[in-house]
């Protein structure tokens, strides 16, 4: 190397290290500066303006950051594993205070960006909806508290409290084939916003559960809304003023849901006009009926009562087109007594009867009660109840045990027993209502002697 060339490198050595150091100042202060301004208007700005702000500062910030970090908002669960933070202590000097807001904050590298923002992110916001509605406190609503009227000014015509019966159609006694294709039914159901969209329909279902008391029609009502994860509005119709009280109540019921009407037979007189107009009256009768009928049923202006036509436009009509899925249930023990017009498809889609019950049912209540699948037992009531009938309540009481000393063999005995004293009992009616057909041709015998 010759001397001259000597000062070239150290020259470069000294404005190199300059350059840099320079630099890194300036971007340094920038940043300062940002930071210094942002705190200020942080403090003094309105909020849009700090938005604004904030959404630059962080675009600047991440151009020299590799990790990018983003807030999910309301996010509730764990399976981010993200860090959560609060957004109040940094702002408590603002103005304008804003309510407090959890969020977990998510921090990867730039390259997996793609897959954050489009797969990750939608699987999370899937994720999260799952949870809510799971975690979502369900309610039972009922329109038949005394003073329910009373808060309709402005506020809901409904009270409630949460909703935790714990039937589930596992526990429910009933035939496994049945039971599956119910299940079933109503997760389609759940599942079909777009199939109803695109068949013009509202999402909605009706059915209609009908059998003897203590037949489990509640109980399933039950096991329908754990399902399903839905709310339960009890609407009980006799409390309801008139029609157009009746509107307000379907109006304002809630997406995911289920709207009861039990014992519908004896909520009010459906029957009336329908069955009298099949029997082709004379003028007179004509006349009694129309009295009967404007009895019944009043016309809506004088207010006093729900008719069958306006129950009809509603399970039809203006409620049902507010959109979201609405399961509507009726309940009856006298399924002839009701309108066809009432539970003719479309309007109750699905018609199930609850009946007495099966062996199959017995062995549910079983393993539910006493938890036992078998027993020695077993084979005598199978046999008595194929020769008689009994209710699933009533096999309830039996099973289940009403001291620490009822064991299974116990609780198994008393339904035995109970069962010989019905076939007994139904035999001695038989042979009764024999007796009484055979009276008259007796008497007849008699006499022609
Ligand atoms: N199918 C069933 N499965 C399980 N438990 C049942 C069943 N049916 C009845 N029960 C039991 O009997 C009790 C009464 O049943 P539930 O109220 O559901 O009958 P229901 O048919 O609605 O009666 P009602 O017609 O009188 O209203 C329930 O609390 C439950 O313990």
């Amino acid at each position: 190397m010759t001397p001259k060339m000597m000062p070239m490198p150290n020259m470069m050595a000294r404005m190199m290290p300059m350059t840099m150091v320079e630099m890194w100042t300036t971007v340094g202060s920038t940043i300062a500066s940002v930071m210094f301004f942002g705190a200020i208007i942080r403090q003094y700005c309105p909020y849009e303006v700090r938005r604004f702000f904030d959404k630059y500062t962080n675009n600047l910030m991440s151009f020299f950051n590799p990790y990018i970090r983003i807030a999910i908002h309301e996010f509730t669960g764990s399976q981010a594993r993200a860090h959560k933070t609060s957004s109040s202590s940094s702002r408590s000097m603002s103005l304008y205070p804003e309510p407090e807001r959890r969020f977990y904050r998510l921090t990867f590298h730039k390259r997996y960006r793609e897959m954050i923002t489009e797969d990750y992110l939608e699987h999370v916001v899937t994720k999260g909806k799952q949870v809510k509605a799971k975690n979502r406190q369900r309610k039972l609503y009922t329109n038949s508290s005394p003073n329910y009227r009373y808060s309709s000014h402005g506020q809901s015509m409904w009270s409630h409290i949460p909703f935790e019966h714990p039937a589930t159609f596992e526990t429910l006694a009933m035939e496994p084939e049945i039971k599956q294709e119910i299940m079933e039914d109503l997760l389609t159901f759940r599942e079909g916003k777009d199939y109803y969209a695109s068949i013009g329909k509202a999402w909605k279902r009706g059915y209609l559960l009908y059998g003897p008391p203590g037949t489990g029609k509640s109980t399933m009502i039950a096991a329908m809304a754990n399902l399903l994860n839905y709310h339960v509005y009890d609407l009980e119709l006799t409390a309801v003023k008139d029609n157009s009280e009746l509107k307000k109540l379907l109006i304002e019921t809630t997406s995911k849901s289920i709207i009861v009407m039990e014992d519908i037979d004896c909520s009010l007189d459906l029957t009336g006009e329908r069955k009298k107009k099949e029997e082709k009256p004379s003028e007179d009768e004509k006349e009694k009926v129309k009295k009967e009928i404007s009895r019944r049923e009043p016309k809506e202006e004088s207010g006093s009562k729900v008719t069958l036509s306006g129950l009809l436009n509603f399970i039809d009509g203006l409620w049902s087109s507010s959109g979201g899925e609405r399961l509507i249930v009726f309940t009856t023990n006298h399924v002839e007594k009701l309108d066809p017009a009432l539970i003719r498809r479309g309007r109750m889609d699905k018609h199930i009867e609850l009946s007495y019950c099966s062996f199959e049912g017995f062995k549910v209540l079983a393993k539910n009660y006493l938890r036992i699948e078998a027993h020695p037992m077993f084979d005598s009531i199978e046999q008595l109840m194929k020769e008689t009938k009994i209710t699933p309540a009533d096999i309830a009481e039996y099973l289940m045990p009403k001291s620490p000393r009822e064991d299974a063999e116990k609780c198994l005995s008393k339904l035995i027993r109970a069962l010989e004293e019905a076939k007994e009992k139904a035999a001695k009616e038989r042979a009764d209502e024999e007796t009484e057909d055979n009276e008259p041709a007796k008497r007849d015998a008699l006499s022609e002697d």
